[in-house]
């Protein structure tokens, strides 16, 4: 059996949180190992946060977003254990030096890794995007990045200028809308209403505040000037009030909608690929998609919060920019002159933030790395014997240590950058504020009018530099959620038929006829050439040959996981390519070599062979027994009811040698009518294993169809057919005495070989 992937038996830990630059730590996460501690392939061996948000940085992250402006710090994540750090330092996190958004290209800073005295030393990076120590081109050969589909994302929104965004924005806006209104759409309502409430309220405020101003600024007695103005503060009270309760109405609907909105993008991804075609899951490009996708639910989620952001700042300044047009028409451009710096600051800031972020992160990551290497407990007992321990420390040491210089330098740039950007602002607001005195002076404006225009415009520039910022944490969680509907369509197209041709009642033999097989994106050989098996009900099939030679490939186009590409797989009359898959999945069960450990308890583990079917303990008791798992099960500490979870509180671990026994008796109690066992006893000692092989055989007694793979040849004397297959073709087919007559036969020359081994020394047998 070849295995893509390697199992261990780490559980998966929770991932240690990369910290911020200038911040105190916020998950970031990497990717590495699936629920039961396999290596998933996404990245290198380092645990995936099982949170849904956990494994890269949120926009608001990237951009060093304080936490009380909607970034996710401190937020419960997806399964509510994501609760991170405030990460609010970050505002004052790095900057770059603001010619190209790369650190290292200002002549003065620059040189804090490179200089030649450094001790550690440090090189260019091939793609020249950030300072490299010595010790990451040692071990890494690099800057460490992940290789991850979501890992594409990364800076994609700096390559877009700030039109595009906004003219994209409708249909993000719109997408989002959609995916809320089918989560919950009350709560849509609500939010939608009290957006629009609250922008009418603001438009109304302003024009209340002239009111005021208009009657306190009038000639008269004070005490009658104040008269006058009542009901109009009466008005700035009442709408500062309706704006208040209107607020909270939205912040309320926004929590409502979030977890669903979530919980709706997650199903509607996770239910389409548990359907699709198992060549979907093992296509790489598939997988990069799904790795992108599984963030876009949590980007779904996010996208809510940011888009009340966009329209409540959209609804701002658009009331606002109205009242000021309505009071003075030299007015908007007025606002326009004095936000636009400030808004374009913001976004700059934002930008490099973003980039160093990721610079700086390659540092933190690898560090940190080396930091799980040595805990590992894998990696334990070469860490002791070799003595590998102060290797990776002083590897760690160099890499922190360039990602502090990194981080120093990157919160000078920043300094240097917000002090220039607040010159600029400075300068815009005093040029504002000097043509409103102009207006004053010559009497185009009047006093009331001006009071009125100074509060509008500062309204109006906080909304438009919120608009600015929260369009980009927008767009850059727009493109997850983009990932996630492509996955979906992906999906689709290749998900498993949902009907097809009822099988025969009983099928009489399964014939495979001229079948040949390439896995995808393997254009070489073949894995089955033109095979020709036939296997009876209520027999034993073995098949044996050398690794590599289609065993398991066979078994797998036999369960109806891969279609032939040419030839037919026939259930007496009926095509498999054209069968119902569910009802012939329903005829298989499969104990393979590498059956799936579900970190869940004995019970579940067995019981998951049929999930619909009752759990209690005289089912699976049975079970148990036939696959000799009985014992294991009475030595657990629970019971059937130990979590079989390493690295969980109350988790269990048991030997290789249990889990096949475990295995054997989840395909037992699946009680299909053919059962395919894939190198059954591999981890079984000598006697576990002549049981499971004599239980097969009584099996096959009792009708059902065994279908038998193993390198263990003295257990398939009993078969009723031996198929052996070298190179993807059947070379020799018989029982087991037909096969071991001709004296140059390729079974008999296998059978020998390991008989010899078993033979005392001096004896030889055949
Ligand atoms: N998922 C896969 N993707 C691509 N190639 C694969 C995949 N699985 C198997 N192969 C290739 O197909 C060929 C047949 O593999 P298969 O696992 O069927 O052999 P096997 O006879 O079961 O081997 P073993 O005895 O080692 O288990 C091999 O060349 C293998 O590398």
């Amino acid at each position: 059996m070849t295995q893509r992937t390697e199992q261990t038996d780490n559980p998966e830990k929770p991932a240690p949180a990369e910290p911020v630059p200038g911040g105190n730590g916020a998950a970031a996460a990497a990717p590495g190992t699936d629920a039961d501690g396999r290596s998933d392939g996404t990245g290198p061996g380092e645990p995936r946060a099982a949170a849904a948000n956990g494994g890269r940085p949120t926009a608001a992250e990237q951009d060093g977003r304080p936490a009380d402006t909607g970034g996710r710090a401190a937020e419960p994540g997806a399964d509510g254990r994501n609760a991170e750090p405030d990460t609010g330092e970050r505002e004052t996190g790095p900057g770059t030096d603001g010619q190209d958004g790369r650190p290292g290209t200002d002549g003065g800073d620059a040189g804090a890794t490179r200089d030649t005295g450094d001790p550690q030393g440090a090189a260019r990076s091939p793609e020249g995007a950030a300072e490299v120590s010595e010790s990451e081109q040692l071990l890494f050969g690099g800057p460490l990045r992940y290789d991850a589909g979501w890992d594409q994302h990364t800076g994609s929104f700096l390559e877009l200028g700030l039109r595009t965004m906004i003219a994209r924005m409708p249909r993000l806006i719109a997408s989002t809308v959609r995916l809320a209104h089918r989560a919950d759409p009350r709560a849509l309502r609500q939010v939608a209403s009290a957006e629009f409430g609250g922008g009418v309220a603001q438009a109304v405020g302003l024009v209340a505040v002239n009111q005021v101003l208009v009657q306190v600024l009038a000639p008269g007695a004070t005490s009658e000037r104040l008269t006058a103005a009542l009901p109009a503060l009466l008005a700035v009270a009442l709408t500062a009030l309706v704006g208040a309760l209107l607020r909270s109405a939205s912040t309320a609907g926004t929590g409502r909608l979030e977890p669903k909105v979530f919980r709706v993008a997650t199903e509607e991804y996770l239910g389409r690929v548990a359907r699709v075609e198992l060549t979907a899951v093992e296509d790489e490009e598939f997988h990069k998609l799904l790795d992108s996708a599984q963030w876009g639910a949590e980007s779904a989620r996010r996208m809510i919060k940011y888009c009340t952001s966009v329209v409540t700042a959209g609804i701002s300044l658009i009331a606002a920019a109205g009242v000021l047009t309505v009071l003075h028409p030299a007015l908007l451009p007025l606002l326009v002159l004095m936000t636009l710096p400030s808004a374009w600051s913001s976004l700059t800031i934002a930008r490099r933030r973003y980039v160093s972020f990721h610079i700086w992160v390659q540092h933190a990551r690898a560090s940190q790395l080396l930091g799980r290497l040595l805990t590992d407990a894998q990696a334990a007992p070469e860490v002791r014997v070799h003595n590998i321990g102060p290797f990776l420390l002083r590897h760690f040491r160099t890499m922190a240590e360039t990602g502090e210089k990194e981080q120093t330098r990157l919160a000078r740039l920043a300094a240097r950058t917000g002090l220039i950007a607040s010159g600029w602002t400075g300068l815009a607001t005093a040029a504002a504020y000097g043509t409103l005195g102009l207006l004053l002076w010559t009497g185009a404006m009047d006093l009331a009018v001006a009071g009125t225009a100074v509060i509008a415009i500062r309204t109006g520039s906080t909304n438009l530099e919120a608009l600015v910022v929260q369009l980009n944490y927008l767009y850059e969680e727009s493109l997850f959620v983009a990932d996630l509907e492509r996955l979906c369509q992906e999906a689709d197209r290749r998900l498993i038929p949902p009907t097809g041709q009822a099988l025969p009642r009983e099928v009489g033999a399964i014939r495979f006829e001229k079948v040949s097989f390439t896995y995808p994106g393997e254009d070489g050989k073949p894995a089955l050439d033109e095979v020709d098996v036939t296997i009876p009900t209520g027999r034993i099939v073995a098949l044996v040959g050398n690794n590599g030679s289609g065993k398991s490939t066979l078994a797998k186009l036999l369960c109806g996981l891969y279609a032939p590409d040419s030839g037919r797989i026939m259930w007496d009359g009926v095509d498999a390519a054209r069968a119902d898959r569910a009802e012939l999945f329903d005829r298989i069960a499969v104990v393979a070599q590498d059956f799936y450990r579900w970190p869940f308890t004995a019970r579940i583990n067995v019981a998951i062979g049929r999930p619909e079917a009752p759990y209690d303990d005289d089912c699976l008791d049975a079970a148990a027994e036939y696959a000799g798992a009985d014992r294991t099960i009475g030595s657990l500490p629970r019971g059937w009811d130990t979590l079989l979870a390493r690295g969980y509180k109350g988790g269990h671990q048991i030997s290789g040698g249990q889990w096949q026994r475990l295995g054997i008796a989840r395909a037992r109690h699946r009680d299909a009518r053919i059962l395919v066992v894939d190198e059954p006893t591999s981890a079984l000692d000598a006697e576990a294993e002549q049981r499971v092989f004599d239980q097969i055989r009584s099996l096959a007694a009792e009708g059902q169809t065994v279908v038998l793979i193993t390198h263990r040849l003295h257990s398939v004397r009993h078969a009723d057919e031996i198929y052996v297959m070298e190179e993807g073709r059947v070379i020799e087919h018989g029982s087991f005495e037909e096969l071991m007559r001709p004296r140059g036969g390729a079974f008999r020359r296998m059978y020998l070989v390991q008989s010899n081994q078993y033979a005392y020394a001096g004896e030889e047998t055949g």
